[in-house]
């Protein structure tokens, strides 16, 4: 994870990187399995059904005031002291909470994970995930999500250091230069995509998602009935992730020659 370490002109790697990539792939599968013990709880997401000390005037869902009293402290955290310390020509934002659109500051009601991951998570995700109605673990269920949330989105924020490793492929660095500079996004997502590591990562993910969602007994062996779905897993990054992560990479590039 510490790719950034010493930061230099070559302490980004686009190998490191899917290094870590496949790491996160655990964390997100193992957040999902965090979840998925408990109930849908549904209650947490609807609006309005709590009140909060200090902050009377939020209406949100009690996992919006979650997120979203994590993400200011989140955002108290400054990754880098000053723009020097950056590996990059072109400034990142902190890249702990990691938007699709970056503000400085969080407002009072942003929410700065990602909003498409937000809303398949919660119409999709959850509902497959857990079983139906109420276990009154509230607090445990909306705890969770945060982890899930903040994974997925960490995941996708990580475009940006992909692309920029991708760019500096000295082979590759004047295509994208000449789409950048056309404005040209499907050739530029064209050109980045590489298929054959999506493809493996989805077989990956579901061997992953298969082994990691079986308990062990005393005996050593693995009682096969997995605690998790798993084509909701692999479904999530084939639709969702891995898009939003070229997404990522499409935007920072088209911003690269600012
Ligand atoms: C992240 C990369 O860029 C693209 C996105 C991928 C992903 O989100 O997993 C995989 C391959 C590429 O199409 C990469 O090349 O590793």
């Amino acid at each position: 994870m510490n790719f950034l370490v010493g930061a230099s002109e070559n302490a980004i790697s686009l190998e490191k990187l899917r290094e870590v990539l496949i790491r996160l792939e655990d964390t997100i599968i193992f957040a999902l399995i965090e979840r998925a013990q408990f109930a849908h709880n549904e209650v947490i997401y609807k609006p309005g059904m709590y009140k909060y000390e200090g902050s009377e005037e939020f209406n949100g869902s009690f996992l919006e005031y979650f997120l979203r009293e994590s993400e200011k402290v989140h955002a108290k955290v400054r990754r880098y002291q000053s723009p020097d310390e950056y590996p990059f020509t072109h400034p990142l934002p902190d890249p702990i909470i990691p938007p699709l659109e970056y503000p400085k500051v969080l407002k009072k009601n942003d929410i700065n994970v990602n909003p498409k991951i937000l809303k398949f998570y919660l119409e999709h995700i959850v509902p497959a995930l857990c079983v139906p109605g109420t276990d009154l673990n509230y607090g445990s269920s909306a705890t969770r999500d945060v982890a899930c949330l903040q994974a997925l989105s960490q995941r996708i924020h990580y475009g940006k250091f992909v692309a920029e490793a991708k760019f500096r492929d000295p082979n590759l660095q004047s295509k994208y230069i000449e789409h950048i500079k056309s404005r040209n996004s499907e050739a530029i997502e064209e050109l980045l995509t590489n298929k054959k590591v999506e493809e493996a990562l989805l077989k990956r993910l579901r061997h992953k998602a298969l082994i990691y969602g079986q308990d062990v007994t005393d005996s050593g062996s693995l009682n096969n009935s997995p605690k998790i779905n798993i084509d909701i897993v692999v479904e999530l990054y084939e639709k969702w992730v891995i898009p939003l992560t070229k997404d990522v990479e499409v935007q920072y590039l088209l911003s690269r020659l600012d």
